[in-house]
């Protein structure tokens, strides 16, 4: 697509200031590419430079995690947290545990995160943080000195008014304790605020863990309905097994459908019974093992680790696991294959070629952050939770969540058909994020 001028130049600025971060270029150039009516329809979001500025952190942090091995050795890993934007409320955003974390990595994931909680319309901003830290092979007393060192440093940045870390790849609920335990211990306060994804007994919110997978499953269900079809009997492939992908599953697979396909960064399984969730949970949350060994204990089902999980065949495709593992060639394989709904659990799991493929071949996609944005909404839930000393039910907190995912669905439709672009979810989603962020920009001066 040709940017608008001005647009073209942002984005020349853009290259030229991040050198090298490939991922934070693509996501930026994603969300610009949609803005062209916006430019045209609101010449004060350029006067005021609110597109320049919303490219631009507001703060970068870059940090030092020194911690000891299980031999005796001392370990260096690097910790970030980007505070992006803050025009709508604290930094918000998770933290990602996974050795391919750089700077480019955390800003995609920062940035993307602004438009996604604006489209929540909770009052809570963008950020996102990590470190290149593996953790895996690694024993539990190593990913506790891991996060005791990494929130040693951090603590510093964090607070329920200032910025709210959840976690994302390779933190989970085990990781969200060992984060909260220092915390609580160096300030001496029991903030609950302060971090999201807490264990239910201690500050959490039900339905957070279940949050991302669930509400993906919501949105493509919203899909399903403006075509008068629900997802009984649906085939649909998963890509993952983790947090975002086994709650996918389970709520797919309450509401009727088939999950033939899960996967984890070895391969993937093919299960043409279903996806057995009580194995799958076993096999990841508890044995932490590859996801061959779901295959070695199940009759019926095989493992495959030479070619790509979106070979398949499915009516439903939801990426759940991690950025640009969706190319053109598997859009185009899903096509021929009779998918016609795309939903993205991860962020970025779609390439930009992938994405075109889509539209050429009348499927319909879904952008994670719109897609995936139940996880932070329902950690804006938490936030509620711990603000007003309460605990909401289940039930209550789904259905929220539930009522969001059909809030931010019909956002995407409405302002797509304002703009021009009717039936286009990324255009909608960047639109309706974009033009809240910049609204509150412009109240707040230039800052
Ligand atoms: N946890 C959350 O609440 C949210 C997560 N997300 C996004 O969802 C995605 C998954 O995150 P989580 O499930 O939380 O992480 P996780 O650490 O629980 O699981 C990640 C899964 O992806 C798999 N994986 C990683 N690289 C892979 C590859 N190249 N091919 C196939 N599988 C691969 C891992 O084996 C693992 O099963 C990420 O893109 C994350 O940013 C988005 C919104 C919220
Ligand atoms: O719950 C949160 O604050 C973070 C969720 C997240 O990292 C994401 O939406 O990608």
């Amino acid at each position: 697509m040709t940017l608008h001028e001005s647009l073209g130049t942002i984005y020349d600025e853009v290259l030229h200031r991040n050198p090298g971060e490939t991922e934070f270029h693509q996501a930026v150039r994603e969300v610009l590419d949609s803005l062209n009516p916006v430019v045209s329809k609101h010449p004060q979001y350029t006067d005021a430079a609110v597109i320049r500025r919303v490219c631009e952190p507001e703060r970068q942090i870059i940090f030092r995690v020194p911690w000891v091995d299980d031999q005796g050795n001392v370990q260096i890993n690097r910790g970030f947290r980007v505070e992006f934007n803050s025009a709508l409320g604290p930094y918000k955003g998770g933290l990602r545990f996974h050795p391919s974390v750089y700077l480019g990595i955390v800003k995609f994931l920062g940035f993307e995160q602004i438009f996604k909680n604006s489209l929540t319309g909770m009052p809570i901003g963008g950020g996102k943080g990590g470190s290149d830290f593996d953790p895996k092979g690694r024993s539990e007393g190593e990913i506790m000195r891991f996060c005791q060192a990494f929130m040693t440093e951090l603590y510093r940045h964090i607070g329920e008014y200032t910025d709210v870390p959840a976690g994302d790849i390779g933190v989970g609920g085990r990781e969200i304790g060992f984060l909260f335990g220092q915390y609580k211990r160096i300030t001496n306060r029991y903030e609950s605020g302060v971090l999201t994804g807490k264990g239910i007994t201690w500050g959490g919110s039900l339905v957070r863990t279940e949050a991302t997978g669930y509400g993906t499953v919501f949105f493509a269900g919203e899909i399903l309905r403006t075509r008068g079809e629900s997802f009984d009997g649906k085939r649909v492939v998963v890509s993952g097994s983790g947090n975002v992908a086994t709650y996918a599953v389970e709520k797919l697979q309450q509401l009727g459908a088939t999950v033939v396909a899960c996967s984890d960064s070895s391969g993937y399984v093919v299960d043409e019974n279903g996806i057995d969730l009580e194995l799958l949970k076993d096999v990841k949350e508890v044995r932490r093992a590859r996801i061959s060994e779901y295959a070695e204990g199940r009759d019926g089902a095989h493992f495959v680790s030479d070619s790509s999980i979106w070979h398949v065949p499915c009516d439903i495709a939801l990426p759940c696991a991690t950025q640009n593992e969706l190319d053109e060639t598997d859009a185009k394989t899903l096509a021929q294959n009779g998918c016609t709904i795309v939903a993205e659990g991860a962020n970025m799991p779609c390439t930009p070629e992938a994405i075109k493929a889509f539209g050429e071949s009348g499927i319909t996609f879904a952008p994670g952050k719109a897609a995936n944005a139940g996880g932070v909404a329902t950690s804006a839930l938490e936030m509620q939770q711990n603000a007003s000393r309460d605990r909401w039910s289940f039930e209550y907190t789904e259905e929220r969540l539930a009522e969001t995912m059909r809030g931010i669905h019909d956002r995407c439709l409405e302002t797509a058909d304002e703009y021009g672009t009717p039936g286009n979810y990324v255009a909608g989603a960047n639109i309706a994020g974009f033009t809240q962020v910049a609204d509150a920009m412009l109240a707040l001066g230039v800052i």
